[in-house]
């Protein structure tokens, strides 16, 4: 599987997010958000790992475009950190977190890197938490301020917008399971969360197209095919809740289906639908944005609500555990296009964790690493060929970064950072990728 095998027009890109890279957490006006409460809080993230510094992207940006550059990449996906814009998450705008996003974009567009920007990668301010987080109703009109803030700005230069980074990690992880900011363990406040993430998206979506000349707008959603343990039906029964859990409860309203009966009926809680919300959520989009890490294979279990278990299987695993199974996301893609049939379908993240270190020689030979994107670069690749609506893959992610409640220790990045010294180098998996990307040209 080479460059040469995809479309031409193929977008190839590298991910980050704010929270997750900039550091610089109290300079230039930036208000607390929830991520910065949460990592703070003893025993909340892996080792009390936090975001204050991370890879000082705030002040670096210039050293890691040219290390996009380097990889060859056209594209790079980045959050805009909403307690930059908007401190108190509504009203006082800050003008310097303004004219950080505006020098980011320049020096991309500079560099013929074309920006794709995230709205909402999880640093929700904690001024809005404090009002009610996600489980508010007006949370979702405060994001849809600060998006026609934020688009009206950037949309001169910046035409792909990604309203919400995975809301299902943003209200399971957040609210229910209580592993992730703002640390909630409320099932209904996770139900209501998940129902105005929805909402925020579809209010955000003709705001964007108001303010941006030829915008291309769209969601991205961390979605796992799930597979029974076994042929019992009560396996098969318990694969199709998790289905409904992970993948359907977002899927089925933003593509115009309202919320899954079949997870309405087990929850026997109902998402805080008003009036017209349903028609708000399902705005037409131009792309759907996939990030793809594994599969899950459940079993039956009277564990409550949601009454599946996973099962661990698999020969090979990331540092996060996580089943090394690319042919799930040929799997999801044929599924999508076929149920769904979004206009486009971009990977807007895919990569693994490995325990890199710095060799003798000086080098990161992260081989396993390389094979895990050959793998599931030649599955896209066959899942294009066989009609999924693919037109791009952007790679998790371009720098090591906070991972998280997982901190520091999982590194996901192309490039090695030596956090101490903010020292990147090029693992052995960024030379491939840029090989990879270079082979166009070598044969064009
Ligand atoms: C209570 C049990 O819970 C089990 C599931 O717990 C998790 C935790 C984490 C994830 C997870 C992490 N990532 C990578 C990020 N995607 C966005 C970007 O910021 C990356 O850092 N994707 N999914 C999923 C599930």
């Amino acid at each position: 599987m080479k460059r040469s095998d995809f479309p031409a027009n193929f977008i190839w890109g590298t991910a980050t997010s704010a929270y997750q890279i900039e550091g610089a957490v109290s300079e230039d006006g930036r208000g607390p958000s929830i991520w910065d409460t949460f990592s703070h809080t003893p025993g909340k993230t892996k080792g009390g790992d936090h975001g204050d510094v991370a890879c000082d992207h705030y002040h670096r940006y210039p050293e890691d475009i040219a290390l996009m550059k380097e990889l060859g990449v056209n594209a790079y996906r980045f959050s805009v950190a909403w307690p930059r814009i908007l401190p108190e998450g509504r009203g006082r705008v800050n003008p310097r977190g303004l004219d950080f996003y505006n020098r980011l974009v320049d020096a991309l567009l500079e560099q013929g890197i074309t920006p794709w920007a995230t709205l909402y990668h999880w640093d929700l301010p904690q001024s809005l938490e404090d009002q009610g987080g996600w489980p508010s109703r007006e949370t979702a009109y405060a994001f849809a301020e600060y998006a026609d803030l934020v688009t009206r700005h950037l949309g001169d230069r910046v035409k792909h917008w990604i309203t919400l980074n995975e809301p299902w990690c943003s209200a399971y992880l957040g609210y229910h399971a209580g592993i992730h900011a703002p640390g909630q363990q409320n099932f209904k406040h996770s139900i209501w969360a998940s129902h105005h993430l929805l909402l925020a998206h579809g209010l955000a979506v003709p705001v964007i197209r108001r303010n941006v000349t030829g915008a291309r707008v769209g969601i991205t959603l961390n979605l796992s095919p799930g597979y029974p343990a076994s042929p019992d039906p009560a396996d098969v029964a318990a694969a199709r809740r998790f289905d409904g859990f992970q993948n359907r409860w977002y899927l089925d309203p933003l593509y115009g289906l309202g919320y899954p009966a079949d997870m309405l009926a087990l929850y026997g809680e109902a998402p805080s639908v008003q009036g017209d919300d349903l028609i708000t959520i399902a705005a037409p989009t131009d792309f759907l944005g996939i990030n793809y890490y594994s599969r899950a294979v459940v079993r039956n279990s009277d564990l409550e609500p949601y009454r599946f278990q996973y099962v661990r299987v698999g020969e090979e695993h990331t540092d996060m555990d996580w089943e090394v199974y690319p042919e799930g996301l040929y799997d999801l893609l044929i599924r999508l296009g076929r149920e769904y049939r979004p206009k486009a379908i971009y990977i807007t993240e895919n990569g693994a964790a490995y325990p890199d270190a710095v060799a003798d020689d000086g080098g990161i030979h992260d081989l396993e690493r390389v094979r895990y994107f050959q793998r599931h670069l030649a599955l896209c690749l066959e899942a294009l060929q066989h009609g999924a609506p693919l037109k791009g893959y952007f790679a998790w992610s371009l720098l090591d970064n906070f991972e998280w409640a997982e901190g520091y220790a999982k590194r996901f990045g192309l490039v090695y950072v030596d956090f101490p010294s903010q020292r990147r180098r090029i693992k052995a998996s960024g030379y491939w990728f840029r090989d990879f990307l270079r082979e166009a040209v070598a044969s064009s």
